[in-house]
């Protein structure tokens, strides 16, 4: 048995209690499969007297959570903390640039500076891992650096947010308030610190920068992600797709365009056969097509305490064995610059609702700014009962070039026969 592997922990909120938690539950095991003991020394959070539930005592306690990446007594320091910059960017400069072995659940760092900090762990041959930071307890950034390196992904996508995806679904069963789900949601620990990241889409584009990165080879890109939330989309909007014969689910997307990286987080209307409409609750998959291997979908837990420490810990039991490679699936300096693809060249079907004013001509007006920007009608569906004391429309178009949507929703801009901005969501295809 080797020595042991010691560990500095900032962070004891949801997920690094988790990792103590499981850390104490599965100690003998985690020790057989490592081949050495995983120890935490230290640990360090804004509060020291708050009662988490578990016991401390048995850490040195530090105050300066910066301080955690020089401790003389650990080998690895693991961030829980969360933020793109601040105490997080701190404490991974330093463990890297001391050749320290560095942890993190923290995807909104790495989709801003994870070039940066690949390269820096490269120069240090220090380990960089963060299999918690994408889709939590799913082993998807393992999966994809490991199991699929040997294919070119043409596209990934998947459910990549577990707040939302828990929203979403139970305003679909229940017929809920947005509001009322998203406190749920907090309360379960889903929700990020700001859950406006959740529902705005940006937690989902942090993670799917990281992927793409992973996918693709190229460096992680999170400003070239188009980004759309949740916070529109109504339960109308979920039963109107579900007389379709979709659910909604925000998905993120990156591929492989004939001009460049696409990449998207957006509502969009999944097709009942498709598998990602089966996604319900905090759970998240991600579908990778590889050119050899095929269709991969790897399906899990996306967010809470005991699956994003069963990321962490897996990560250093990884370290603990001495297996950790390129942090990106290639070495920082082979990561390209990716051109950021013009999505208007894209070809798809879309759902548009909009919400009108009850009078004469108001169809008409939509028709024509359809009809003038090329787009071609599937099905448009008028329901009486819109909120506003407006009518809904509901619009599924064929198959088109995506920029002529926009240029019909360009036309119908500021029209005073709306009520309220219109909703558009991709159709997944
Ligand atoms: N909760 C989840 O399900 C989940 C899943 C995957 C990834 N993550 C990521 O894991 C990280 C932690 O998330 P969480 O849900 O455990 O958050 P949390 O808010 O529950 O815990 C954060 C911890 O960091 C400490 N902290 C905050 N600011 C600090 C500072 N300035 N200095 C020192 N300590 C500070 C807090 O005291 C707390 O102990 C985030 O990056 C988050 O995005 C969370
Ligand atoms: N807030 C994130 C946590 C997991 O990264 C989510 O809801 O998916
Ligand atoms: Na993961």
């Amino acid at each position: 048995m080797g020595d042991a592997l010691r560990v500095a922990l900032a962070g004891l909120g949801t997920v690094g209690g988790g990792v103590i938690r499981l850390l104490d539950a599965n100690r003998d095991l985690i020790t057989r499969r490592a081949g050495r003991p995983i120890e935490i020394v230290a640990v360090s959070a804004r509060d020291r007297t708050k009662d988490r539930g578990v016991d401390l005592s048995r850490f040195a306690w530090v105050d300066d959570t910066a301080a955690l990446a020089s401790h003389p007594d650990a080998d690895v320091v693991v961030e829980l903390i969360g933020g793109s910059d601040g105490p997080a960017l701190t404490l991974a400069r330093t463990a890297l640039g001391a050749g320290r072995g560095f942890v993190t659940a923290n995807k909104a760092m790495l989709a801003h500076h994870g070039l940066e900090l690949a390269q820096k762990a490269e120069e240090t041959n220090a380990a960089l891992k963060f299999e918690a930071a994408v889709a939590g307890g799913i082993p998807v950034i393992k999966g994809l650096r490991e199991g699929a390196a040997a294919n070119a992904i043409a596209r990934v996508y998947g459910i990549l947010n577990g707040t939302c995806n828990f929203i979403l679904s139970k305003m679909e069963a229940e017929g809920r308030d947005f509001a009322e789900v998203l406190s749920e949601a907090q309360a379960l620990g889903y929700a990020e610190a700001d859950p406006s990241f959740d529902i705005d889409g940006v937690d989902a584009a942090h993670k799917l920068s990281i992927l793409a990165a992973i996918a693709f080879g190229t460096q992680p890109a999170f400003a070239d992600v188009a980004i759309g939330g949740v916070r529109h989309v109504l339960a109308a909007d979920i039963a109107q797709a579900a007389s379709l014969g979709y659910r909604v689910r925000l998905v993120g997307v990156a591929e492989e365009g004939a001009n460049g990286l696409f990449q998207r987080v957006h509502p969009h209307l999944v097709p009942l056969d498709h598998p990602l409409a089966h996604v319900t609750g905090s759970t998240n998959a991600v579908v990778a097509e590889g050119n050899f291997v095929g269709r991969l979908l790897f399906q899990g837990a996306g967010a809470g305490d005991g699956p994003t420490a069963s990321a962490v810990v897996a990560d250093l039991i990884d370290i603990a064995r001495g297996e950790y490679g390129a942090s990106f699936a290639m070495p920082a300096h082979e990561l390209i610059p990716a051109a950021k693809a013009d999505s208007g060249e894209r070809r798809g079907r879309a759902y548009l609702r909009f919400t009108v004013q009850d009078k004469v001509g108001v169809l008409a007006e939509i028709a024509a700014a359809m009809r003038d920007a090329g787009v071609s009608i599937e099905s448009l569906i008028q329901r009486g009962e819109a909120a506003d004391g407006g009518v809904m429309i509901a619009i599924v178009t064929h198959e088109g070039p995506e920029r002529a949507v926009a240029q019909a929703l360009e036309r119908l801009r500021g029209s005073q026969s709306l009520v309220g901005q219109p909703l558009l969501m991709h159709i997944l295809g």
